[in-house]
């Protein structure tokens, strides 16, 4: 991520038109406002970034999400190609945070708790109606924004109702949706209204192409449309594997201030100890508290690894808006501490745990590693399990959950875990700690082959590519 100040006067100009538009509710480059009344922009990285950098004719729909975004909006200050919505904050908060990250998010993860929740009432139906005003404002931008047979690529859980907005007010476009998470299966999925799963299927289906990360949430989505509305209809479904992005890793990772944070790194490790490494969102699908009890116990049951492991957790904020985050947060801090305090010494911290997010010292953690642990409930992809052996220096022992999409291509070389089994995970990490120099290093190299089979450029344009083939 670079950070620097936006020089620029806004977007496209008003009587122009693109022929490729991407629609995510974050864009590519936020702004921060400092106290001096400055607008400080920040530009973000990622698949979608990387892929649309090989398009010329483009546009990239976005929402506006804090107080800083706004003021660029206002002010007329923004990036070209990029066109932020400045929504009503209530309802995008509602939107947002109400239905995407609580609803949406908790259903295609399996986060809740059913004995007590979810609880569909007035309330949530508020919220979906502010779901519902803001996809309506992307859908209205991109009609008016996108050239005459133009392709939309339509972003997540977040826009699902796009599609079917815009074909309705734009009949003449290419239209994709994109699912960068796992789909639930009917039976959960069903935990939802009727008319509200419904409405979010024919939402997606207004796509020409519904695409995925792997087979298994291609098929779920499927197996919803099936069950629920009897077929998908005239709607294609894809599944397209973003991969890592092994030219800038490679590069990054050997930069200055990677090193520096290397030799930081290694001080709290201390001389000749292993490492066993996490770097997540604090994000309730991503089961840390689970990897540090997996951890606690391996421990406790292979006294033989105290003082030789650390284990390097990386846990940077995310979502924090949501008291049910916040206190998960508190969850990891309050374990990590107890873990120190149960078997630390005065020259062995068991548990290094960060919680500031640092892109640099994840990338430190992934060259040093000697085991990475990743072990979601329920992911997407996971592109630190296909990260960490593209930048790995010495081989690394890649623990990964079977329920991580990433599963799919990398299962043969990881070591696999169930990830609610605690005891088993704990055998897992040290099986993982016990792998020969030889076999690390041959797995680790399998597994960089796999994870950059499908690099972000391609992804994204094989995608258009299946979208403009009809
Ligand atoms: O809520 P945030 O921080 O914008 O994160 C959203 C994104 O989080 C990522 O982890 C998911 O893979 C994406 O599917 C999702 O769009």
């Amino acid at each position: 991520m670079v950070s620097e100040h936006a020089e620029t006067e806004s977007g496209p100009a008003a009587d122009s038109t693109a022929q490729v538009l991407v629609a995510s509710n974050r864009g590519p480059v936020s702004y921060t406002l400092d106290e001096d009344g400055t607008l400080d922009a920040k530009r973000g990285g990622g698949g979608l970034v990387s892929g649309l950098s090989a398009v010329d004719d483009k546009l990239w729909v976005c929402a506006a999400l804090g107080d800083g975004d706004r003021e660029a909006v206002r002010r007329g200050v923004g990036e070209p190609g990029v066109r932020m919505l400045d929504i009503d904050a209530e309802v995008h908060a509602d939107a947002y945070n109400g239905i995407a990250n609580s609803v949406l998010w908790f259903v295609h993860h399996l986060l809740y708790q059913t004995p007590v929740e979810p609880v569909f009432d007035a309330e949530f139906r508020r919220q979906w109606a502010s779901y519902e005003t803001y996809n309506r404002a992307f859908a209205e931008a991109l009609a008016e924004e996108a050239g005459p047979g133009a392709a939309v690529l339509v972003q997540d859980y977040h826009l699902a109702l796009v599609p079917g907005m815009l074909r309705e007010l734009r009949p003449d476009l290419r239209i994709g949706h994109f699912s960068h998470t796992p789909w639930a299966p009917v039976d959960y999925f069903r935990l939802l209204p009727d008319d509200i799963a419904e409405q979010l299927l024919r939402g997606i289906l207004g796509a020409d192409r519904a695409a995925f990360l792997t087979r298994r949430w291609a098929d779920a989505f499927i197996g919803c449309c099936t069950e629920i509305l009897g077929g998908t209809g005239r709607t294609r479904i894809g599944v397209h594997g973003l991969g890592a992005d092994a030219d800038f890793l490679r590069r990054r990772a050997h930069e200055a201030d990677v090193d520096e944070r290397m030799a930081a790194l290694r001080e709290q490790v201390g001389e000749g100890r292993r490492t066993i490494v996490r770097v997540d969102r604090t994000e309730l699908s991503k089961n840390i508290v689970r990897g540090l009890h997996a951890y606690r116990a391996l421990l406790e049951t292979r006294p033989e690894w105290r003082e030789r492991v650390v284990h390097i957790a990386f846990a940077y904020p995310s979502r924090q808006d949501l008291a049910v985050y916040r206190d998960y947060t508190a969850a990891v801090q309050t374990l990590a501490t107890e873990i120190n305090g149960e078997f630390g010494t005065e020259s062995w911290t068991p548990v290094v745990l960060h919680v500031k997010d640092d892109f640099a010292r994840s990338l430190a953690a992934y060259r040093l590693a000697d085991v990475a642990l990743v072990n979601p409930i329920r992911d997407g992809m996971n592109l630190v399990a296909k990260e960490v052996p593209v930048v790995s220096d010495h081989g690394c022992a890649l623990v990964l959950s079977r329920e991580a999409g990433a599963h799919e291509e990398l299962g043969e070389d990881a070591i696999v875990v169930n990830p609610y089994d605690v005891t088993g995970t704990a055998e897992a990490l040290h099986e993982a700690l016990t792998m020969s120099g030889d076999e690390r290093s041959g797995r680790t190299k399998r597994l960089a082959e796999a994870a950059t089979a499908l690099p972000p450029q391609r992804w994204f344009l094989d995608q258009l590519e299946a979208l403009r083939q009809g």
